[in-house]
Formats: C-alpha cells, structure tokens, sequence
C-alpha cells in the first residue's frame, strides 16, 4: 500500500480505490476468519481518509441460492465495511449485484447504513441499457432488455432512498442514448469508472476518448463526479515520444503507466469554459432549497431589493415594454401636448420608475408618474431616491397597498412586478385585480398576462433534502431552488395564465390536469417532483421569463420553483405520467394542491393549503 499510494499521488492522481483484504482464510473450521488485512499502521490515519477509497471483494454475491456462498459474501461485507470505518475511509466501492433479485444485498447494505457514521457506499453501476427496438414497444416487457438504471432504483428504493448509498457509474466504450444518460444526472453520482478499454487513440497514438463520451465526461466535471481510471495501459507511447519533463527525464520514478489517460483526462478538464460570472455567483444556490418571497404578506428587506436592482436585464426588457407602450398610446404628433398617466404598482426601491421615464425620454413622451408601494420600508427610500435624482415634478409616491388606494385620478398605463419562480405565485393576479380599478377602460397593463409552466424532474438530492426535515410539511412545500443536479424527463407544459386587466370577474382559483410523455428511449425514471416557471408578456412582443425554452438570456431574478412529491413515482417505459395542479383560495390566503394520478396515485399534497400557502 504505502508504494501503490505513493507512486499514484506523486503521478498525478488524488486517490487510489483499492481492496482493503487479502483473500478470506479459514481456521480448521471452516468458521472463524483469521487474519483479513494487513496492518491499518501501512500508511498515516490522514492517507486512509484523504486518499484511499475502499473496494468492496467483487466475488461477493449476497443473493446467491448457494447458502453457503451467501452467508460467506455477507460476512466478507460487513467485515470489510467495518474494517474501512476503523480507516476512517471516506467512501467504500459495492461491486454491481450479481443479478436483478438483490434483495439479500440491499438488506444487509441497507442494515450497515443504518449504523454507518461518516461513510459513503457507492454502489457501482454499469452505464449500460440495452436500445429499444421498435418491436419491443409492442410488447411491453422483454426480458432480454437490460438497464442498469432499473437495479439501481430498486436497490436505493429497498434502501429507502439513503443519502449515504451513492452510484459510481462503470463507462464502457459504448454508450446509451442521451435521454437515458440524462436521468443518471438526477441521481447521487459520486464517481465514474473509466476503463482504459472505452479510450480511443488519436492520430499520435494517444489515448482519447469519442465525443460522446468527452460529452458526458464534461457533464461530470460540472458535477463534481469523480473520474477513476482503471484497467491497464492499452496504449504503447514510446518513451521518446513522450514530452520532456522533469518527471520523465528522471529515470528514478517509472512513469505511471495511466499517466497518459490522466494527462487527457485533465486535457477535457482544463478545456472546459470557465464558469459564466453569474454562474460563479449562484454557484453556492445550487440545489439549495429556500423558502419563496412573500412580498404581500412580508416587507421585503433592503438586501433582497439589492439584489433584484442588480439584474438589468429585468429593467431593460420593461423599460423597452413600456417605450413600445407609451408610442402606441401618443402617436407623434401629440407627444408634446399629452402626458401620459403612469402607475408603478408594487414600486420598490423605484428601479421601474426609473425604467419608465426613460422610457418616456427615449420616445420624446411626457409622462406623469405615481409609484406605489405597501413597504414603508422601501418607501423611504423611493422618497430619498426622487429627491437625489430632482424627480419631485414628475414622481408621486404612494404609501399604500394598491388595493385599498383610492387613486387621484386614472392611468394610462399600470407597470408592476409582482412575479414569484411560478408567474402568479406572489399574488399578482390578486394585487392587480385590485388596481385595475384605476386604470383606465382602455389603458395597459405591463404586465399583459404570464403563464406558469412545469416539468417532471429526477432528483435524489432535492428529495433527500425535503425528506431529512422528517415532517409531512416540508414535501407540501413548494421551495425556489436552482435546480443543477436534475434529469428533467419531458418538456415543460403550461399551466395556468392570468391576463391583465381581467374584467371578467371570473375567480383566480384554477385547476390544470397535465399528461407527460417521457421519451420512451430515456427508459423507466424516477418522478421526485415538478420543476416550475414562468413566462410573462410584458407588452405585446416583449416578454420575460424563466421557462427553459424561451428564458430570457442574462436574467437572473428568479430561480425555478420545485414541487416535491411526498413517494416518488417510478415511470416504466412509455408510460404517462398525469398531474394536477390547482390554485385555490380561502380566508386571507391563496395555496396550491397538486397530485400525481398515473402512473399510480400519489396523495393530494397540501390539502386545504395545510402546509403551504401565500397570505394575501
Ligand atoms: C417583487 S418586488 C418588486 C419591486 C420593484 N418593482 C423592483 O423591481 O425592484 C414587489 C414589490 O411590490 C410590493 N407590493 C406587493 N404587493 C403590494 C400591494 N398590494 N400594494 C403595494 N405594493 C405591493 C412589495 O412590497 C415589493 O416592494
């Protein structure tokens, strides 16, 4: 151990996976298990922890029908997994179960994780599903198709989903369809087996690896799923043609003979784009679950303003709806004699006063500004802002909630933001029903209408996170999070719009039933929940939103909404999966329930709003 180790970190590499045992020594017996390893004192306390992963003996087969064989692979287990611990090893390899029916392992795992303090368990698992041919959609079920995936998701189910069980994926040199290898990126990946077999060799003879595989390498980078490399060099670089350095020109060290695959592996590591700036700064959100704002029933503080006053992008795209609205209202030849009447409802800090009257300046419009705002807070500094900026003539400010204001007079336009992750979620349907009343017959709304949308999602992160709170509560939640390790499994549909003004007096309770199809090639997936967004036209083609096809580029105000599920919902091969939505109301609050009815039925989650809801 300690010259593997040393001869590993000094080429190159961070860790060694490796067999804790030597071969299983039986007394007379046949029963007790004499000397199993070698001496813990080989290496430092720190090199076991930091620099060696455990690998779990691959002959073992916990659900073997040879009884024999059977009890000797569980004891052989549970040796080695306390002998890893005695280490203070990080994480441990499980081989692959030796058949689908595994659930003697998934037993005796699931009763060592029970007890196990820091360490993760990777299982590993071939990246591997046979393709479906179309004769094989006919009939549902062919007992040739393999998926790897299938073994993985009943032994983390028999597993109860345990945040110390993770996957270590196996590459091999041909690799499934893309929607299949987008599920794996739902679930605990902690590392990824590449055998120097799936390596190609390029022009100079160097090892490389198809652009497929450089593809799904770059989306574990991104991540952070460990590469290690295993098998033995199938690659003869001469010594001569290797580049000069220090490293090769000292004959004492003999060249690792994975130092090549290493060196490319690092090559795809270092040509990967840095991170976008915005990226780096919402880095630490990913998969970070939060509470949404409640700016109606909460005051927003000054750093949540801070932070929304930073997008421009936001500000841009209203600034240019309501430049479009304003030439559409005043046609030129009026623009010096008509002032326009324009209200921000849900004001802020005053960022959309400031979007509106340049919008007035760069369309030659006259303009007449109310900015309203509940937050006595923020209204404070609006007052501190229109007098720093010599707006006094132009800008009224309003401390009022705008729906008990009896405004003045009435608008020509009513600009608001009042947008949560999910469109109508903060209340804007509510809130603008009750400024509507002073806008004119014929006047605008910026916003004209927005439309929440959803997705099925896989993610064992975000299911595990909603899970560790222990309580019903939390998986009737719905959190805003930056959703990065998801599969989302079918294109997004839309669920409930609200236009403005509305003077339909039709209620804002709505109720959605959706069928997703997932494509059948991704294979059977696991449902952990919805992804949720939003898209609103701001004024005719101008819009704004989250949704993932039409996102708006550089936008960063809002992260997507998750909505858990309370049991996880595993889809077979071309099944439907049908949700429902609703949004209801009662009392002082607005709530959302939703289910899933195919293919089984989940609970209504949140009934009554019991759980969660927004006050009004
Ligand atoms: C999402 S923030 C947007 C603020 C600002 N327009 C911006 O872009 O920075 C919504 C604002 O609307 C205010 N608001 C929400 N409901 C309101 C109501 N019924 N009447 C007045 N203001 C309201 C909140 O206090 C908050 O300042």
């Amino acid at each position: 151990m300690p010259q593997v180790l040393s001869h590993n970190l000094s080429s190159g590499f961070d860790f060694v996976v490796a067999t804790l045992t030597c071969l299983v020594k039986k007394d007379n017996n046949g029963s007790a298990v004499l000397p199993f390893a070698a001496s813990d004192l080989v290496i430092t306390p720190s090199q076991w922890s930091s620099h060696v992963v455990g690998k779990i003996s691959s002959w073992i087969d916990l659900d073997s029908v040879n009884d024999k064989l059977r009890i000797d692979s569980e004891i052989t287990l549970k040796q080695e997994i306390a002998w890893a611990c005695h280490l203070s090893l990080q994480a441990c390899v499980l081989p692959f179960p030796k058949s689908a029916s595994c659930g003697n392992y998934a037993r005796c795992v699931n009763q060592i994780l029970q007890g196990l303090s820091n360490m993760q368990l990777w299982l590993r698992v071939p990246l591997e599903k046979s393709e479906v041919m179309e004769d094989d959609m006919k009939d549902s079920i062919n007992p040739e198709m393999f998926d790897s995936w299938e073994c993985w998701n009943s032994f983390r189910l028999l597993c109860e989903h345990h945040s110390q069980l993770s996957v270590a994926l196996d590459i091999l040199p041909s690799l499934p369809s893309i929607s299949s290898l987008g599920r794996w990126f739902g679930e605990p990946v902690r590392a990824a087996f590449l055998h120097t077999k799936s390596f190609l060799t390029n022009a100079r003879g160097y090892p490389c690896l198809s652009k497929r595989h450089q593809k799904l390498v770059a989306g574990f980078f991104d991540h952070s799923v460990q590469i290690i490399l295993s098998g033995t060099s199938k690659h003869n670089i001469s010594p001569g043609s290797l580049p000069q350095t220090k490293e090769a020109d000292n004959n004492a060290i003999p060249r690792h003979q994975l130092r090549p695959y290493l060196d490319y592996v690092a090559y795809l590591y270092q040509r990967m784009d840095p991170l976008p700036e915005q990226d780096r700064i919402e880095h630490g959100y990913r998969d970070f679950l939060q509470s949404p704002l409640q700016p109606l029933m909460d005051n927003l503080e000054a750093q949540t303003y801070e932070t929304f006053e930073k997008d421009t992008v936001k500000y841009t795209q209203y600034q240019r709806a309501v430049c479009k609205a304003l030439v559409d209202r005043i046609p030129d030849e009026n623009a010096s004699t008509t002032t326009v009447v324009l209200m921000v409802v849900g004001a802020g800090r005053g960022p959309l006063v400031r979007a509106s009257l340049q919008a007035a300046e760069e369309t030659g419009r006259k303009l007449k500004v109310y900015a309203v705002e509940k937050n006595p807070n923020a209204v404070v500094t609006l007052h501190s802002l229109i007098k720093l900026e010599g707006w006094e003539k132009l800008v009224t400010v309003v401390s009022c909630d705008m729906r008990c204001w009896e405004a003045p007079e009435k608008a020509d336009i009513l600009v608001s933001e009042l947008l949560g992750s999910f469109g109508d979620n903060e209340l804007s349907p509510e809130c603008l029903d009750g400024a509507q009343r002073f806008l004119k017959e014929d006047g605008i709304s910026i916003p004209s209408s927005y439309t929440s949308f959803v997705q099925p999602v896989s993610t064992s992160k975000l299911y595990n996170d909603v899970k560790s709170h222990k309580d019903l509560a939390h998986f009737e939640t719905a959190y805003v999070v930056k959703l990065h390790r998801v599969a989302r499994l079918a294109p997004t549909q839309a669920v409930f719009t609200f236009a403005h003004p509305n003077y339909s007096c039709e209620s804002n309770d709505r109720y959605k039933k959706l069928c997703f199809e997932i494509p059948p090639e991704t294979g059977s997936a696991m449902v952990h929940g919805f992804a949720g967004y939003f898209d609103a036209t701001l004024y005719k083609d101008v819009h704004l939103g989250i949704e993932p096809n039409t996102a708006t580029p550089n936008m960063f105000s809002w992260f997507p909404i998750f909505f858990p599920l309370r049991t996880p919902v595993t889809v077979a091969p071309g099944s439907p999966v049908e949700v429902h939505f609703w949004r209801c109301h009662g009392g002082a609050k607005v709530w959302y329930e939703w289910c899933v009815t195919s293919p089984s039925a989940s609970p209504i989650h949140n009934s009554g709003g019991r759980s969660y809801w927004v006050g009004l």
